[in-house]
């Protein structure tokens, strides 16, 4: 039997041992699995209990067991689910018993939701938008994953398309019908139109992303500045735990140190870095040459000074640069150098002053940042390069009516194809295989 006509089973639910682990088995041998190890299968879509036994009959657990006959389930297969106690030996010798049944196997990283995709249960931005939702983890990112995974990015996709193939059909029905290659006006009038609103309408959804893709990935503000200042002392208020070590020896930090953060929903990465500064410890020097690199990527630099340190030395990179001028408790200090600053902080890290300013200032970065949010639709580079491509398309299109009718209907055939590989109807192998696998196992 093919791969792809197996019954294939997952642990669904997170690593044993938990209190209750639900394992999903998807296909046709699903019924005669669930038939097997619980006997009598409950009514569909009503939960039933059930001793579980193995082939040998030996008792496996006390189980609730669940029978989604297909069409009408997750995958569009049949589908059978078990919730056991979730204990490694429970599991185990569940997994086997299930395995045991002549063409079953284990599945792969999203092969559930692999299937539910070639069966129509959802479309590939749909597909995208479960699996930000199961990696989201603050409330922002869910909410974003949610809009993807109830289809509005999809939708639009939909109606973009059949508007194209609506005015291809118009501009191709004219070229059919007229003999000397000019397509009457009546027909290309309307077409062009079509062509023209529908421009807009995907260069709108394309400018007002901001950077609403990087709401998966989060933004990453890097603290930087000479040794000494306080920067890990920052990065431990910020985390609320000692993630870094703090010491009076210049020096003390040497790896890049990362937190996460929620800050109001925004996924932010924090990292701490060496303080920067000529040194002849190879050590350091290795730890100086990561923290200007990090500093250099960042999306937005915090330059710690304290009493006595002037602002200069800054990393050049493309982010804005914040002076955070730290340790305010031991008095004024040096006033800070404005030129190439975007905005100035006076904090004691130690005691926590100038914090709360901080936080919300960053808040209201991340804010500015990946746009107001609520109404972006485009979540991946894979959508957006695709949706640019059918932009292009529509606008190659309208430029090249005056050469040739043919060529505005090439043109348009392109755009409704990128539509089509971004809702994964064409060329789907290649795409789908680099999408499923970053899954995890079980969906
Ligand atoms: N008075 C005062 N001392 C502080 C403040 N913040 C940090 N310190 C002290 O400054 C010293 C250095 O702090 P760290 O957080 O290790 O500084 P750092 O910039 O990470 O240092 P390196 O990793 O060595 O570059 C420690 O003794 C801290 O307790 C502050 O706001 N006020
Ligand atoms: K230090
Ligand atoms: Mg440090």
């Amino acid at each position: 039997m093919h791969p792809r006509e197996q019954t294939i089973f997952a642990l669904s639910s997170g690593r044993p041992p938990s209190a209750i682990a639900v394992v999903r088995v998807s296909g046709s041998q699903a019924n005669q699995i669930l038939a097997a190890l619980a006997g009598k299968l409950p009514a569909p879509r009503l939960a039933g209990r059930r001793l579980l036994r193995d082939v040998a009959g030996r008792p496996i657990d006390d189980a609730v067991v669940l029978w989604f006959p297909g069409p009408a389930s997750a995958t569009g297969e049949d589908v059978a689910e078990f919730h056991v106690h979730g204990g490694r030996a429970v599991l185990s010798a569940l997994l086997a018993a299930i395995s045991a049944i002549p063409n079953t196997r284990a599945a792969e990283p999203g092969e559930f939701t692999r299937r539910a995709f070639e069966n129509g249960k959802l479309d590939l931005t749909e597909a995208e938008g479960l699996d930000d939702l199961i990696h989201a983890d603050t409330d922002r990112q869910r909410r974003q994953a949610l809009r993807q995974l109830q289809g509005l990015l999809g939708n639009r996709a939909r109606d973009w398309r059949e508007r194209i193939i609506e005015a291809s059909a118009l501009i191709e029905a004219g070229i059919d019908f007229s003999d000397e290659g000019d397509v009457p006006a009546e027909l290309m009038a309307p077409a062009l139109k079509m062509i023209r609103a529908l421009h807009g309408e995907i260069t709108e959804v394309l400018a007002a992303q901001g950077h609403a893709e990087r709401l998966r990935d989060g933004l990453v503000v890097a603290i930087a500045g000479p040794p000494n200042v306080g920067k890990s002392t920052l990065i431990n208020q910020l985390a609320r735990r000692e993630v870094a070590i703090v010491s009076p020896h210049a020096g003390t930090t040497r790896d890049v140190i990362e937190v996460q953060l929620d800050l109001d929903g925004y996924p932010v990465t924090v990292i701490d870095t060496a303080g920067i500064r000529e040194t002849d410890d190879p050590v350091e020097q290795e730890g100086v040459r990561r923290a200007r690199a990090r500093a250099a990527d960042a999306d937005l630099v915090l330059w710690l000074t304290g009493p006595g340190v002037d602002a200069e030395g800054r990393p050049v990179g493309t982010a804005p640069v914040w002076v955070v001028r730290n340790k305010i408790d031991l008095g004024e200090g040096a006033p800070v150098a404005e030129a190439a600053v975007d905005r100035t902080f006076a904090i004691s890290a130690r005691r926590g002053d100038g914090l709360a300013e901080l936080i919300e200032a960053l808040v209201g970065f991340a804010g500015e940042f990946f746009g107001t949010g609520e109404g972006a639709l485009v979540t991946r580079a894979r959508q957006r390069e695709l949706l640019r491509q059918a932009a292009d398309g529509l606008q190659r299109g309208l430029i090249l009516v005056k050469d040739g009718e043919e060529l505005v209907a090439e043109e348009l055939r392109a755009a409704a194809y990128a539509l089509g590989r971004l809702l994964g109807r064409v060329d789907v192998e290649d795409v789908l295989g680099a999408i499923f696998q970053k899954f995890c196992i079980g969906k």
